[in-house]
């Protein structure tokens, strides 16, 4: 049985998560971690204050984090030191905090990062990457929409998306929004809608005189990233240390 513990275990994410986890013969969720203090599936939760208490007690084979930013650099920070493999799904680290999760973990423990861990995004990226390699001269936007919960912004998958898109085409310049007397050059537009209860909408629109494609993926239900999760837990036991990305667990 792999022990797996959350972090953000109250959050959206965190349940999905754990009744997935709940569900599976193979694995067991051996308790959470979170702001607030509680149980959850019959499991602690202690509060993120406690974090390697937690550690040290619960002694997970896994840590998965679904928290905000800030937080999941201290949780990887206290993961990798006590040697327990990571799957991180948390979004909207600046630089500087995805430099401290890199040089926490490289070394140290396996760990999965995705900004997106639904199976069809990870095929939607790619794409992309195959429209970009040959639309590089095509005016790009972006577009994404979540619900009204969501902090960061552009989404962490809008952020993969610009960084493929920069890979192939060379653009790295974005416009966020646009108001007032505007003058298109060659920057991508970026576009952020936050309203009810939206999962998670990404579509990226490749424009030209007299023709336009349009590629999007829409998520109905968490539990596709939850799946998608589950899936990295079981690739990242046992694995040597380093960071891995969803091409390595879906083998893509
Ligand atoms: N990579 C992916 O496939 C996906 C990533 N996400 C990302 O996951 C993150 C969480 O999303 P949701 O579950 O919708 O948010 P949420 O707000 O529902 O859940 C976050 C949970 O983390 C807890 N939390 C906050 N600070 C904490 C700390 N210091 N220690 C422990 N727990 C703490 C909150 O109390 C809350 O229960 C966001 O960054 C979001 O963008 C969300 C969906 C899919
Ligand atoms: O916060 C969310 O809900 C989501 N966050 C991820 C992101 O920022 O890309 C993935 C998904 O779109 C849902």
């Amino acid at each position: 049985m792999t022990r797996i513990a959350i972090c953000g275990a109250l959050g959206r994410m965190g349940t999905t998560i754990a009744n997935l986890i709940n569900d599976a013969d193979d694995l067991t969720f051996a308790g959470g971690v979170d702001i607030r203090e509680g149980t959850l599936l019959g499991q602690p939760v202690y509060p993120s204050t406690e974090i390697n208490t937690f550690l040290q007690e619960i002694k997970p084979d896994v840590l998965i984090d679904f928290t905000i930013a800030h937080a999941a650099v201290e949780n990887i920070v206290a993961g990798a030191a006590a040697g327990v493999a990571l799957v991180v799904g948390t979004t909207g680290f600046s630089p500087e905090q995805r430099s401290r999760i890199d040089e926490a973990i490289e070394g140290s423990v396996p760990a999965v990062i995705s900004s997106n861990y639904s199976v069809g995004m990870n095929i939607f990226w790619r794409l992309v990457r195959e429209a970009a390699q040959r639309l590089g001269d095509y005016d790009i936007e972006v577009t994404e929409a979540h619900h009204r919960y969501k902090k960061d912004a552009p989404s962490g998958t809008a952020r993969t998306i610009l960084e493929i898109i920069g890979e192939e085409t060379g653009k790295t310049e974005c416009m966020y929004g646009r108001e007032g007397m505007t003058e298109r050059k060659d920057e991508i537009g970026v576009h952020v809608i936050r309203g009810g209860d939206i999962v998670g909408d990404h579509t990226v629109l490749f424009a030209a005189n007299n023709e336009t494609i349009e590629l999007s993926h829409r998520a109905y239900d968490r539990a596709v990233f939850a799946h998608g999760v589950i899936r990295a837990a079981r690739f990242v036991t046992g694995k040597a240390p380093g960071i891995y990305t969803m091409d390595d667990v879906l083998g893509l």
